[in-house]
C-alpha cells in the first residue's frame, strides 16, 4: 500500500530525525577514533587498513562504517572510504576548531541530559542537573567539581565560538572601541580573537574562577594556546560582583539567553550603570526567527538550558534582546541579523 505521505519531506526528516541519535553517535566515535583525519592522509583507504589504524575489530568497524556511510559523510568507491567534502572540512582537522570538539562535548554533557527531558519541562526546572555533583543551580558551576568535564565542555564551547567568531570580530562597531569587557568570556578565545583584529583594543574577561584558569591555560587545562597581552582576566560572580569602571564596551557572547528577563535585565542594567556616556553594549549569539517556528541550533539550546544548563533561557529573538536593551536604558538599539550558525548581533549605545 501507498504511504499517503510518501512525497512529502517531513516523512524523510522523521526518518532521519528518528535514526539520528545513533548514528550522531556513530560519527563522534569515528570523530573520536580519527577516523576522518587518517581517510584525509589516506583517501580511498580500506577497511583493513582503517581497522588497523584504529584498532577496533573488524566486524564493530564494519558496523561503524556502514552507519557512518549511510549519513553521507563517508562515501565508499570500489571497496575504499573516502571522506565526503564536509567530513574533509569539519571533522579530519585537528585544531581548536575542528567540530570534532563541539560532537565530543554534545555527547558527554548535552545529551546524557536530554533523557531527562520531559521530566525536566513538565518540573520546570533543570532536573538533569542531578547528574553532576554539587548543589549549586547552574551546570557551570557544578562543572567546577570535575575539571575535566569542565574542559571537556570549554573545549567544545570554543570550537563553536571559533566558527562563528569571525561574523563578530569584524563588525564595523568595533572600530572605534579601546576596552571591551567580555562577560562570561569563557577561556578568553573571543577576546583573543578580537584583540589580534583590533590592534589597539584591549579586553577584560569576567568568568566563574574555575574558568578564568582555563583562560589562563591553567596547570593542568592545557587547552587554551596562551593569552594575549591584551587580555586580562576578572575571575567573579558576573550576577553579585560589580563589573570594572573603564571599559567604553560591554560584550556578552553566547551569555544572556541562559537567562531569563529578570536575569537579563539584571546584567543589563550593571553594564549600562559601568559604562560611560556613548560607551556600547553588544549581545551576540543565537536568535530564533521572531515568530519562533525556525533555528535547529537555537532549539537545541534552547532545551540543553531548561533540561540541564540553567533551568531557564532560550536562543530569544532578536525583538526580545531590543526590547531589554531599550528597558536598561539603552538608545540607538538596532540588530545586525542572518550572521553564521543562526547569530544575531544587538546593539545598544549609553548616551
Ligand atoms: C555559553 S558560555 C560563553 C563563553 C564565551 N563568551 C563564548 O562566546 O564562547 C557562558 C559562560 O558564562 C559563564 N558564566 C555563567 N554564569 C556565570 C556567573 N554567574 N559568573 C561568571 N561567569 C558565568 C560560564 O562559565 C561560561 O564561560
Amino acid at each position: 500500500m501507498k504511504n499517503e505521505h510518501e512525497d512529502d519531506p517531513v516523512l524523510d526528516r522523521f526518518h532521519f530525525l528518528v535514526n539520528a541519535p545513533a548514528l550522531f553517535n556513530a560519527v563522534t566515535t569515528a570523530a573520536e577514533l580519527r577516523v576522518f583525519s587518517f581517510l584525509s592522509g589516506k583517501p580511498g583507504a580500506q577497511a583493513e587498513e582503517i581497522r588497523a589504524f584504529s584498532g577496533l575489530p573488524a566486524h564493530q568497524l564494519r558496523v561503524l562504517l556502514q552507519a557512518v556511510c549511510t549519513t553521507g559523510l563517508l562515501e565508499r568507491r570500489d571497496g575504499g572510504y573516502h571522506n565526503s567534502a564536509v567530513a574533509e572540512e569539519l571533522l579530519a582537522p585537528d585544531g581548536p576548531d575542528s567540530w570534532r570538539h563541539i560532537l565530543t562535548g554534545w555527547k558527554e554533557v548535552y545529551y546524557p541530559a536530554f533523557a531527562h527531558m520531559t521530566q525536566a519541562l513538565r518540573a520546570g526546572t533543570n532536573t538533569a542537573l542531578r547528574i553532576h555533583p554539587g548543589d549549586e543551580p547552574t551546570l557551570y558551576e557544578r562543572l567546577a567539581h570535575n575539571p575535566p568535564l569542565e574542559e571537556v565542555f570549554h573545549r567544545a564551547m570554543t570550537a563553536f565560538t571559533l566558527r562563528s567568531v569571525d561574523a563578530l570580530i569584524e563588525q564595523p562597531v568595533f572600530g572605534d572601541v579601546q576596552h571591551v569587557l567580555d562577560v562570561g568570556g569563557g577561556d578568553g578565545s573571543t577576546s583573543a580573537r578580537l584583540v589580534a583584529r583590533h590592534p589597539g583594543m584591549r579586553s577584560t574577561v569576567f568568568d566563574m574562577p574555575s574558568v578564568s584558569r582555563l583562560a589562563d591555560g591553567g596547570q593542568d587545562a592545557g587547552h587554551s594556546a596562551g593569552r594575549p597581552d591584551r587580555v586580562d582576566l576578572l575571575a567573579g560572580d558576573i550576577f553579585t560582583d560589580p563589573f570594572p569602571d573603564g571599559p567604553d564596551a560591554v560584550l556578552f557572547s553566547h551569555v544572556l539567553e541562559i537567562f531569563d528577563e529578570d536575569g537579563i535585565l539584571h546584567l543589563l542594567g550593571k553594564a549600562y550603570a559601568s559604562l560611560p556616556p556613548g560607551g556600547k553594549v553588544l549581545l551576540y549569539g543565537y536568535n530564533v526567527s521572531d515568530d519562533e517556528t525556525e533555528g535547529i541550533f537555537g532549539a537545541r539550546l534552547g532545551l540543553y538550558f531548561n533540561v540541564l544548563a540553567s533551568g531557564r533561557g532560550m536562543a530569544y529573538p532578536a525583538r526580545d534582546y531590543e526590547r531589554w536593551l531599550g528597558r536598561a536604558g539603552f538608545e540607538e538599539v538596532r540588530t545586525v541579523g542572518g550572521l553564521p550558525y543562526e547569530h544575531g548581533l544587538s546593539l545598544g549605545v549609553k548616551r
